[in-house]
């Protein structure tokens, strides 16, 4: 045969693992679209638990068939069904993965059980970068794998930094009255980094504290990857990233996501631009109620898929919400409330007048509606990429994980809404929406539609975000070719 006459050769195939939670789930289930657009073939690995929520709440099922070359496949997480999965038993689920779901995906890699007729044996490993017992499985079985850190690169960076930390002797963190210690060894960010701003498994007083040991040692050993990708962009995060190639070559910076996918398939049926990846059932309701309000005038109020508030601040929010005189969306999962729950009869009565209350929005749509003027966010870092996005102003009450260092970016780099980490009183809340909304309202506006357009432009043709992911592709084919 000669050369002209060769057939092409099959695609690759690729799998990707996220780590079981929803703010994993929903970025990586973004990338596998994007790779599927590009014709890759992918596998992607969910846990039980969550793939029966995702086939419960969305279209995914229906939405990927469109894709020939894409597989869900399970695996379990080991963990009972009713665990609540939530931010204050997080360390049960890295224990569970690692007893359960490691000996389980090695099982599953070796069986051949991912190859069929269709398509190759799995050709690259794109797995959940705080999940690295991946890469020895990987290594074990000459597959290349990168990994997919889906925090911020600030925050990636703050936990690479943690042994120099360490060693200069600026953790362990000595108690409260230490807390707005400025530190000197998170390069690049000396003249804004506190120790409170730290990811929250930093702001430690034993350095062997269990969740330090593990953010610390799965940042280390994504160095031994063939490569990592965050959701990203480099007008947003510049001279992190910088730094971080300094350890890690192949950084492939291809965010923000959620607004990547919208840019490379605005072509498609408008039927089909709506991707969502909810665990929850998402309260369409909402988009109604939204619609009658004024232009900018409501503050939408979510903390995202793991936090648990206590009573007092629940309440102490309410009142902040309902004192401020503002219209207020709000979105109270199931079951994120712990301790006994009496509700004052005035909250109520504030609520019925300018309130509105749902288990779980259809939140990029929200937070894109011109009704909107204000985000109170707990700084998971999709919420804070998809209010960026949307050009909307944030006030950060930060709970957990990354979640302390991007709301320091928000208020003292980015300038696009204000950190209200480690208080949490009514006063404070009804101010800071005043500031947001009124005081400050038009320098946030300012700042915060120029980071929509800078994110937009990333993700657009040429920009940033676009080429890396091309990058990304070609290096995918080229890790094929060598299998
Ligand atoms: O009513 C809602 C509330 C949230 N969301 C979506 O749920 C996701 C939530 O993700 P994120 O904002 O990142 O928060 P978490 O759910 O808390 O995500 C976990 O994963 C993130 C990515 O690693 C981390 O930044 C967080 O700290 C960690 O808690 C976002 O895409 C939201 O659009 C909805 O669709 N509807």
């Amino acid at each position: 045969m000669d050369q002209l006459s060769l057939p092409p050769p099959p695609p690759p195939h690729v799998l990707i693992f996220p780590l079981p939670v929803q703010g994993h789930v929903n970025c990586m289930l973004k990338l596998a679209e994007l790779l599927s657009l590009a014709g890759i073939h992918v596998t992607f690995l969910n846990s039980d638990y969550i793939h029966r929520r995702l086939l419960c709440y969305t279209d995914a099922q229906s939405r990927f068939k469109r894709y020939p070359g894409f597989h869900f496949e399970t695996i379990s997480d080991g963990l009972p069904a009713d665990h609540p999965r939530s931010g204050d038993r997080v360390m049960e689920i890295f224990d569970s993965i690692k007893a359960i779901t490691k000996p389980r995906f090695r099982e599953m890699l070796m069986s051949g059980r991912l190859n069929d007729e269709t398509r190759r044996p799995v050709t690259c490993i794109i797995a959940d970068g705080i999940m690295c017992f991946t890469i020895d499985v990987a290594k074990e079985l000459g597959i290349p794998v990168v990994c997919f850190r889906t925090v911020s690169a600030s925050c990636f960076w703050a936990f690479f930094c943690v042994p120099k930390l360490i060693e200069a002797g600026e953790l362990p963190c000595k108690g409260e009255e230490d807390m707005d210690r400025p530190l000197q060894n998170v390069t690049g960010m000396e003249s804004f980094l506190r120790l409170r701003d730290l990811p929250s498994f930093c702001r430690v007083r034993d350095l062997n504290d269990q969740a330090l040991q593990v953010v610390m040692s799965e940042t280390q050993q994504t160095t031994q990857a063939n490569g990592l990708i965050l959701n990203t962009f480099e007008d947003l995060e510049e001279s992190t990233l910088a730094q971080i190639r300094t350890h890690i070559p192949k950084l492939y910076p291809i965010g923000p996501l959620h607004a990547h996918l919208k840019a490379r398939t605005a072509f498609e049926p408008e039927s089909l631009l709506r991707s969502s990846n909810s665990l929850w059932e998402e309260d369409q309701s909402c988009m109604g109620w939204l619609d009658d309000q004024p232009l900018n005038s409501v503050i939408y109020v979510s903390f995202g898929s793991m936090t648990i508030l206590t009573r007092d601040q629940l309440i102490e929010f309410w009142y902040g919400l309902v004192n401020c005189g503002k219209p207020f969306l709000w979105v109270i999962r199931p079951n994120s409330v712990s301790g006994e729950l009496q509700i004052p009869a005035e909250l109520l009565e504030g609520t019925k007048e300018r309130g509105y209350m749902v288990a779980w929005a259809p939140q990029e749509e929200v937070l894109s509606h011109p009704a909107i003027g204000g985000f109170l966010t707990h700084s998971g870092w999709n919420s804070t990429l998809e209010s960026i996005v949307s050009g909307v102003p944030m006030i950060c009450w930060p709970y957990y994980a990354d979640q302390q260092v991007n709301s320091r970016l928000v208020g003292e780099v980015w300038k696009i809404g204000m950190d209200m980490k480690d208080t949490c009183d009514r006063v404070m809340v009804e101010k800071m929406i005043g500031n947001l909304m009124e005081v400050r309202r038009d320098e946030f506006f300012r700042s915060a539609n120029q980071m929509a357009k800078l994110a937009r432009r990333s993700v657009g043709e040429g920009g940033s975000s676009y080429c890396s992911l091309d990058r990304l592709i070609e290096d995918i084919k080229l890790m094929s070719h060598d299998k």
